[in-house]
């Protein structure tokens, strides 16, 4: 669905130095980027402030030409072919709006209907699910400047699917959301994605939205790729260690000497302990059948390291 090979985008820049002197230099957004993305996957492309993902994300959808390399998206060149590409991909920019500011959000939808050339049966199955699924119904009449984030955002994606994509592409779809209007937005990607086979790729400062949509994900750093590959595979590379939290029954000590064991750390007066240990070395089972041999168990629950961790420390590897 996705071909990305040794892709590179420059900016040449303008500084100023001294009062009058300006030098210009050459800013390398994109620096051989290479992955693929194939046709049903879910796929996170995440990476610090500046890293070169909105640059790639506009090579993608045909906004920006590449300085060199090879992007191919739904069997297009993205750049030569952007009105093609626009019939086959959705696009949706978290901070920028597809929609007409002063119309209601209806008449956007008929006009970009008409735009696609949608066949109106299409057009209206379509636009009904959406209506019914992100429970924009009371909305329709109302014109897009008056709507709240939310509500906007949730016409956005329903713009961006009404000619049926069979990629959606979003850049930050959930920034600036809050956390109920994020949780709806993000199950119904789920669904779009699982359940109806549209491939997604997906930039977010939101590490949540990846934990929740995306099995893979892409790291990129200063224009390059530092990581690729499911996001528990990463997880156990980079973040191998997860915790047993045990609360006993009565104070305990010695924990620590448990096989398997890496770090271990106690509060609660010996209560409860943080036990850290790595999977390649115990299992949750048999370490927490350790616990039990030492101690009377009162409740237990086994940590993963928190998508964030692992993210940090994929850019701390740099
Ligand atoms: N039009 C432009 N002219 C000059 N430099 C640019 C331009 N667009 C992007 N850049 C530079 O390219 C680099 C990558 O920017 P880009 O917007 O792709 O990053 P990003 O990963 O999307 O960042 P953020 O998370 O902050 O949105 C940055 O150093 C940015 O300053």
């Amino acid at each position: 669905m996705i071909e990305v090979r040794d892709l590179r985008r420059e900016f040449t820049v303008t500084t100023k130095i001294g009062r009058f002197k300006r030098r210009k230099h050459t800013v390398r957004a994109v620096d051989a980027v290479s992955f693929d993305v194939a046709a049903g996957e879910a796929v996170g492309y995440v990476g610090p402030n500046g890293a070169g993902k909105s640059t790639t994300i506009k090579m993608l959808t045909g906004i920006l030409v590449p300085t060199s390399g090879h992007v191919r998206v739904s069997g297009v060149d993205p750049s030569r072919s952007r009105r093609d590409l626009a019939r086959r991909i959705g696009v949706v920019f978290g901070q920028r709006s597809q929609l007409w500011w002063d119309l209601p959000l209806r008449d956007s939808f008929d006009l970009l209907r008409a735009i696609y050339r949608v066949p109106r049966a299409d057009h209206e199955t379509r636009l009904r699910e959406c209506v019914d699924l992100l429970e924009l119904g009371p909305f329709l009449g109302t014109p897009v400047r008056q709507l709240s984030l939310g509500q906007r955002m949730r016409g956005e994606v329903t713009a961006a699917l009404l000619h049926g994509p069979e990629l959606l592409v979003l850049d930050e779809p959930t920034i600036g959301l809050d956390l109920e209007s994020k949780e709806r937005l993000r199950e119904f990607l789920a669904d779009l994605n699982t359940q109806r086979g549209t491939t997604l790729l997906l930039t977010t400062h939101d590490l949540d939205d990846i934990e929740r949509l995306c099995p893979r994900l892409v790291v990129i750093d200063r224009g390059t790729v530092l990581a690729d590959g499911p996001l528990d595979g990463l997880r156990a590379e980079v973040a191998p260690d997860r915790v047993l939290v045990v609360d006993l029954e009565k104070p305990a000590t010695g924990l620590a000497d448990l096989p398997g064991v890496t770090s271990a750390r106690a509060e609660l007066n010996g209560l409860r302990h943080h036990l850290a240990f790595r999977r390649s070395d115990t299992t949750a089972a048999a370490l927490i059948a350790a616990v039990a041999a030492r101690a009377e168990v009162h409740d237990l629950v086994v940590v993963e390291p928190e998508i964030d961790d692992v993210v940090r420390r994929l850019y701390a590897r740099r």
